[in-house]
């Protein structure tokens, strides 16, 4: 199904119809077959899979800042969704394919003058995002090659663990206090889950970008790495997760997420008229429009 008419089908049941993203049955080691590399692309996700490894590189590519558009959410849950049902594959990792940026956080384009249909349908993209890569069963790994703010941080925290390239100019961090809006719960839940509620609640009030090596020091990321050796580390570390059986890492994962998931599961919908009824206010479009402003001039 095309990108639209997928990301329609989304708007209108809020799943992807490939499947559920949560509680799916565990995953069984890839059959021994030879070693193969498989690709495959669209327009904003690259997907490499080692067959022999069992692991997925996906690489974001949606120059200038890999803002998180609708379309690019949509392409986002194909691509991990070919995966998840993909038997050769047991882990991905996601990295940018844009330098020095791994993704700028959600399309602020998309939040800003359009209509209560576009929020909704945009909102469950971005929850569907979330959900199916919190509940993966796949080992994820953020190999994060560059800044990462709000949303971008997001996908980072929503993995199983994150490699930071020791750029000093790279950082990452909610910042959506800075924009005039506010983290959503879920977004602070799977960040209390990373860094604790002390750290969180400081770092969400004052909408905190953290430089990497602040980052690494609160626990943001678990390690940081030269930017040459990032590629090879999260390899590594990828490695090293999936000695484990299967089955076992699967359901610890599931224990320690289910929780989480299951709230944003319960009140999908309110979530919606959430998001549409806060980011409808004139005051917030306000800020949003302000903080694109903002961002242009910064430029020039
Ligand atoms: C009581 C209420 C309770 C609950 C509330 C209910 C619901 C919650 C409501 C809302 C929740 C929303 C959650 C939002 C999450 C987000 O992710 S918001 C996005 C936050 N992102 C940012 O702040 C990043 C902004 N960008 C930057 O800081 C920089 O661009 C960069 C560091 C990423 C890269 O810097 P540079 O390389 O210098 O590039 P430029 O700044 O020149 O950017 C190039 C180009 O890209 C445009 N752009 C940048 N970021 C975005 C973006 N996120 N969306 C759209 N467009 C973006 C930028 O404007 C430039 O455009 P041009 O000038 O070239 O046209």
């Amino acid at each position: 199904m095309a990108a639209p008419a997928l990301a329609r089908c989304m708007a209108r049941t809020g799943v992807l119809p490939l499947g559920q993203a949560w509680g799916r049955a565990p995953r069984l080691p890839p059959s021994p077959l030879p070693a193969q590399r498989r690709a495959f692309s669209n327009n904003k996700v690259l997907v490499e899979l080692d067959e022999s490894a069992g692991v997925a590189t996906m690489k974001f590519k949606s120059p200038p800042v890999n803002s998180l558009s609708l379309d690019f959410l949509t392409e986002f849950c194909i691509s991990l969704e070919k995966l998840e049902n993909d038997r050769a594959c047991r882990g991905v990792i996601l990295t940018s394919a844009v330098p020095k940026i791994f993704s700028s956080g959600l399309d602020i384009t998309e939040m800003c003058g359009k209509s209560t249909e576009h929020y909704a349908e945009f909102w469950r993209a971005v929850q569907e995002m979330w959900l199916r890569l919190y509940s993966s069963n796949m080992v994820t790994v953020a190999a994060v090659n560059g800044s990462s703010p709000a949303g971008g941080c997001l996908i980072a925290l929503t993995c199983d663990y994150r490699i930071m390239a020791e750029n000093p100019k790279f950082s990452i961090g909610l910042n959506e206090a800075q924009l005039g809006i506010v983290a959503p719960f879920w977004f602070k839940d799977t960040f209390v889950n990373v860094v604790g509620h002390r750290v969180a609640e400081s770092s969400l009030q004052l909408g905190s970008l953290h430089s990497a090596p602040e980052a690494h020091r609160i626990g943001l990321v678990d390690e940081l790495v030269p930017e040459e050796k990032l590629k090879d580390r999260a390899t590594a570390v990828m490695q090293q997760w999936l000695a484990l059986p299967d089955h076992a890492r699967q359901l610890t994962k599931t224990m320690m997420r289910k929780a989480v998931l299951d709230r944003l599961v319960a009140h999908r919908e309110e979530d919606v008229q959430n998001f549409i009824s806060f980011i409808s206010k004139e005051s917030i479009q306000k800020s949003l429009r302000m903080y694109m402003e903002m961002l242009k001039k910064k430029k020039s």
